[in-house]
Parts: C-alpha cells; sequence; structure tokens
C-alpha cells in the first residue's frame, strides 16, 4: 500500500492553478523529498493531503484513505510539521508536547521527545515565546513526533535551523525512516534533500516534472561525473587503462592531471583500482558531480522563468575523496 497516493489531484483558486492534475506516490517506509520552486504547489498539496483545504478535482489517499472521508482514521497515525509553526508564546516547550500527547491520546515522555530534537532540558521549561526561530522548529518537530507516527510530514524541516540541528535533523529523519515511519517532506534546500531521501518528487508550476532518486536523475538528464586524478607521473598507458573501463567515456591528460568523463558510478572505484594496479601513484582525486541545483534548474528553468526567486547557481560540486572521507570514492 502506498502511504500517500494522489490521483489527478487539482486544485484551484479563482483562475490560478495551484496544483495540476497531480499524480503521485509515496511508498510506504521511503523518505520521499518534494521539490519545486516557490509557488510551485508544494504547500496546497501537503494542505490537501491533510484536508486542510479540499481539491478542485481528484483525490488523495492517506494510508490507504481517503484524505476528506478518512480525516478521522488518517490524523492520530500522522505527524505533521507545519511551514511557520505557531506556538503559545506564554506556555512552555514541555507543556506544548504535553498537550500534544493529551491531544492524541499517546502514552509518550514528553522529556525523551524533547531530548531527541536536542532541546535542553532548561529550555523546556521556559516559555516558547522566547524561544529561538531554531528552537521552535525543534519544538514543532517534538510535537509532530508524539504518537510514534507511521506518516511524517513535514514542511522545510531544516527551516531556522544551524548547521549542526540541520545534521540532528536529518539524522532524525533517517532514524524514524528505519523504524518503518514514511517520511514525506518539503524542502528548499537542496543538499538536504540529497543527504536523506530516497527518491524526490519535482513540482513545477503545479504539475510534476519528474520523480525519481537523485541518481536516476542525474541519469535521465545525462549527467557525467568527472573525475580528476593528481598522479605521480601521468602516462600515456595510465590514460588508457582508464579509456578502457567500461563506464569511462572518455580520459585524456592534462599536466599532471589524468582527467575522466565517467557515465557509470560504478566506475570511478575502478577507475583508482585499475591505475593502481597499472602502477600509477595516486595524489589526490576530486569528484565532480552533476550537482542536484543543476538537476533542480534543468528540470524546472528556475534561472531563466522566475526573475523574482533567482534559480540557484547550475555549478557542479566538487568532492575530493582524499580531503573528505565520506565523498563517494572513499566508501
Ligand atoms: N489561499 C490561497 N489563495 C490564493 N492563492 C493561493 C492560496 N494558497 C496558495 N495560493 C497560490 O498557489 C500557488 C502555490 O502556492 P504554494 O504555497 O502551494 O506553493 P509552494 O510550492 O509551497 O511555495 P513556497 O516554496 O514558496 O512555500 C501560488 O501561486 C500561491 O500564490
Amino acid at each position: 500500500m502506498a502511504a500517500i497516493r494522489t490521483s489527478g489531484l487539482t486544485k484551484r483558486y479563482g483562475d490560478l492553478t495551484a496544483v495540476d492534475d497531480l499524480d503521485l506516490e509515496v511508498r510506504e517506509g521511503e523518505v520521499f523529498g518534494f521539490l519545486g520552486p516557490n509557488g510551485a504547489g508544494k504547500s496546497t498539496t501537503i494542505n490537501t493531503l491533510l484536508d486542510f483545504t479540499r481539491p478542485t478535482s481528484g483525490s488523495a489517499t492517506v494510508l490507504g484513505h481517503d484524505s476528506h472521508e478518512g480525516a478521522d482514521e488518517i490524523s492520530p497515525r500522522v505527524g505533521v510539521l507545519p511551514e511557520g509553526f505557531d506556538c503559545y508564546p506564554r506556555l512552555t516547550g514541555r507543556r506544548h508536547v504535553e498537550f500534544a500527547i493529551e491531544t492524541k491520546d499517546a502514552a509518550d515522555d514528553p522529556d525523551e521527545l524533547l531530548e531527541r530534537v536536542g532541546l535542553a532540558p532548561d529550555d523546556r521549561s521556559r516559555r516558547a515565546g522566547e524561544y529561538s526561530t531554531g528552537m521552535r522548529q525543534r519544538l514543532a518537530t517534538a510535537m509532530a513526533l508524539v504518537g510514534d507516527p507511521d506518516l511524517l510530514i513535514m514542511d522545510e524541516p531544516s527551516s531556522g535551523l544551524d548547521p549542526h540541528g540541520i545534521r540532528e535533523m536529518q539524522d532524525l529523519v533517517r532514524s524514524e525512516a528505519d523504524s518503518g515511519t514514511t517520511v514525506f517532506f518539503s524542502s528548499h534546500i537542496l543538499e538536504h534533500v540529497e543527504a536523506v531521501c530516497d527518491r524526490i518528487g519535482v513540482l513545477n508550476d503545479g504539475t510534476l516534472v519528474a520523480v525519481d532518486t537523485i541518481e536516476g536523475l542525474r541519469e535521465s538528464i545525462g549527467g557525467d561525473a568527472t573525475m580528476r586524478l593528481a598522479l605521480d607521473t601521468p602516462t600515456e598507458r595510465a590514460r588508457e587503462v582508464a579509456a578502457s573501463i567500461e563506464g569511462v567515456a572518455s580520459a585524456a591528460v592534462s599536466g599532471q592531471t589524468l582527467e575522466c568523463s565517467v557515465v557509470d558510478p560504478a566506475a570511478k572505484a575502478t577507475v583508482i583500482v585499475e591505475l593502481e594496479r597499472a602502477g600509477a601513484t595516486i595524489r589526490d582525486v576530486r569528484i565532480e558531480e552533476v550537482s542536484l541545483e543543476s538537476l533542480f534548474t534543468t528540470l524546472t528553468n528556475a534561472g531563466s522563468e522566475r526573475e523574482d526567486h533567482p534559480g540557484p547557481n547550475p555549478e557542479t560540486k566538487t568532492d575530493s575523496a582524499l580531503e573528505n572521507p565520506d565523498s563517494e570514492v572513499a566508501e
């Protein structure tokens, strides 16, 4: 069963079509990133799933129930992190979570949830009106986790968080998914999406323009990666070895660097292994992937069409495998 399924979902506001004939499936247990430029229709879609707004036509099911008819069945099983969470300024953070627990008739320990989202014990007893934006976001996340939901719907979960908080949010999303929760979240921050999502859907002007894994999108758009290997002595033999590897489209020597255009991600490790086997000494490896920003720009034409919201810079992302132990080659 799909955790979320929309079919022909359409929402119009007068002449404006915010969501246009959307067919979307989010599988149980996956982390699904919902991307799109400002005004693409992400929040409208989420509001429809949560029955905050009714579609003009089409329908949506959430956890197997119609989003409107089955709202009472859906609501206790869904945790929601809304965009721009409004707190009760006079109530403490802990009281907010206690309130969510009472409302859902759940048996959670508020401090355990607040601990999970990194809200310090002292802060839990402070009035939420005194909270920073990031603290409010952590509080809203704790409230979304109440009742161990089967589905988490998060609108911009990284909003207002510092880099440490963003990392914690990513860990939390992954650990929720590992325990079987489906996570559906919208974001503009592409590197966060890339870090946690199993699949992404890209919405543009209310229309779904792509659904795939990030690797799948890279492949379908034809994004080759470029490997730059700094060698002690970049010989013609080294170039030939690299060029003969399946998945390497071309190889060229420039100064001390051997540059390979790689069409199959698996070929990157082979290039290193085969060059070393051929006696080459590799000093450094740099890999430039087609960045998610670049994919996003290609899919949404964000740069050319929306002068009010300029598109992200379609530059490639550079990783040095030797400097960054998390990069693909080092794994
Ligand atoms: N209540 C409303 N009345 C009229 N138009 C609306 C309403 N809500 C949304 N819209 C319009 O629908 C379109 C989609 O808006 P929506 O908020 O769903 O986009 P979004 O993808 O979530 O954008 P953002 O990334 O900026 O949050 C926009 O053009 C917006 O102005």
